[in-house]
């Protein structure tokens, strides 16, 4: 019987062959915080070991509410930078021109690699699967105690495999496959589960699209999302790879699955998560002409440049009939924005650019609704109060669904407008 992907990085990692079920305890290669470095850090020093294990190991990005729109928030990030200055973190990206969202920055940086064993005090840290690391979330204390330590145990997970074949149809993308999966296996159908994506589908996807799939991998409960470390992912690490440790490790074919799926891209149509749970699936035509007050194109998820791309061409020369706020995923995605010309077209169609970081996204500012109001959104979570009010709605989707929905101010097919 052959190995899964989790097998085979957890058994490398590990130093001997483990299979699904196995307790592991291993040495993270990285872990990632990002604003909430700061309790982390009081847990840290709660500990009592004076140093961390080893600081070039350890990575902050700064990114959940950027500059700090509270006195509590620049409390945190003030720790932060005294914490990262008294233990020599040297991959600290603060509230500068480098910055991001964390997500981003660790697969645009050369820290999300092949083979590799990461962790991350934030559940999205799934999204480095999209480079064939073995990455997940990890809660608070558990990341004070790998920094103290060196050490993470895990239990080996199971798998399902999903297999791709086909090729999306005009106006449909990654983001809709993922709400489509999530819709069918629902908010706990891989819990703890390794998610293996196969198939000509998933090599024919950017990575860009790889990230936006493996970044809700939790929004379906799984403890890590991965993709092939094939050809695509080898050229885009070239010369930017953090360290050297890397090694392209995949699934055999005999593997064994706990289950397996299988998607036809092409019979995929568009579609949204509806409040309030991330698998409250609904096809465009089911939710058409819903009424929205706000339409955000930002986030881990669905803010690279392919994404403005896609969004930007249904927007040029038209105008937003709702308030829409674009953030670009990091800064260098920003500027590449601004050397095509995209920011001109969403400025010239009344959109509103802030800074790269999570923004809304988990409402902790730059576009908190009101109550009543809805928000089409090509983020990760719609969960009741996600942006900040109780009494809001949010429907999750693509970015050409969320640009198609910004010029009409209702939930509207991106088919009809490209
Ligand atoms: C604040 C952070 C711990 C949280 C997470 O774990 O994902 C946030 O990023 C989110 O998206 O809900
Ligand atoms: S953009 Fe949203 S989902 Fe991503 S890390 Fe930030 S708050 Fe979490």
């Amino acid at each position: 019987m052959g190995k899964t992907f989790a097998e085979k990085v957890l058994g490398k990692a590990a130093g001997y062959a483990v299979k699904a079920g196995d307790v592991v305890t291993v040495e993270p290669h990285f872990c990632m915080s990002h604003d909430n470095a700061a309790p982390i850090a009081r847990t840290f020093k709660k500990i009592g070991v004076p140093k961390v294990w080893k600081p070039d190991h350890i990575v902050f990005i700064l990114d959940h509410a950027i500059p700090a729109p509270t006195d509590e928030h620049a409390q945190n990030h003030k720790e932060i930078r005294e914490f990262s200055a008294a233990q020599g973190i040297k991959h600290f990206y603060d509230v500068t021109s480098k910055g991001g969202v964390c997500h981003q920055k660790m697969c645009e940086e050369g820290f999300a690699l092949p083979g590799l064993v990461m962790i991350g005090s934030d559940s999205h840290t799934c999204t480095y699967g999209a480079y064939g690391a073995f990455s997940t979330g990890i809660g608070r204390s558990e990341m004070a105690a790998a920094w103290a330590t060196g050490k993470i145990w895990f239990r080996v997970p199971e798998s399902i495999k999903i297999t791709l074949t086909g090729s999306f149809q005009k106006g449909v993308s990654a983001k809709d496959l993922i709400l489509k999966i999530i819709g069918d296996i629902k908010a706990d159908g891989a819990d703890y589960m390794s998610v293996e994506f196969h198939g000509p589908g998933i090599h024919a996807m950017s990575l860009a699209e790889r990230m936006t799939l493996c970044n809700m991998g939790i929004e379906m409960g799984a403890k890590n999302a991965v993709c092939p470390p094939d050809d695509k992912v080898l050229a885009d690490i070239q010369g930017k790879e953090k360290t050297k440790d890397w090694e392209a490790l995949w699934a055999d074919d005999d593997a064994a699955y706990a289950k397996e799926l299988a998607y036809d891209l092409g019979t995929l149509v568009p579609c949204v998560a509806k409040p309030h749970t991330v698998d409250n699936y609904a096809s465009i035509d089911e939710v058409k002409d819903t009424p929205i007050h706000q339409a955000f194109l930002g986030s881990c998820t669905n803010a690279r440049i392919e994404d403005l791309r896609l969004a930007a061409a249904i927007l040029k020369g038209k105008q937003v009939a709702v308030r829409t706020i674009v953030i670009p995923a990091s800064w260098v995605v920003y500027r590449q924005a601004m050397k095509e010309g995209l920011i001109d077209v969403f400025l010239d169609a009344g959109c509103v650019l802030a800074n790269p970081g999570c923004g809304p996204c988990m409402g902790n500012h730059e576009g908190i609704l009101a109550p009543g109001e809805a928000c089409i959104s090509t983020a990760n979570r719609n969960f009741k109060g996600r942006m900040g009010n109780k009494e809001s709605f949010i429907y999750l989707a693509s970015p050409m669904t969320v640009a198609a929905s910004a010029l009409t101010g209702k939930i509207s097919d991106p088919r009809e407008v490209l």
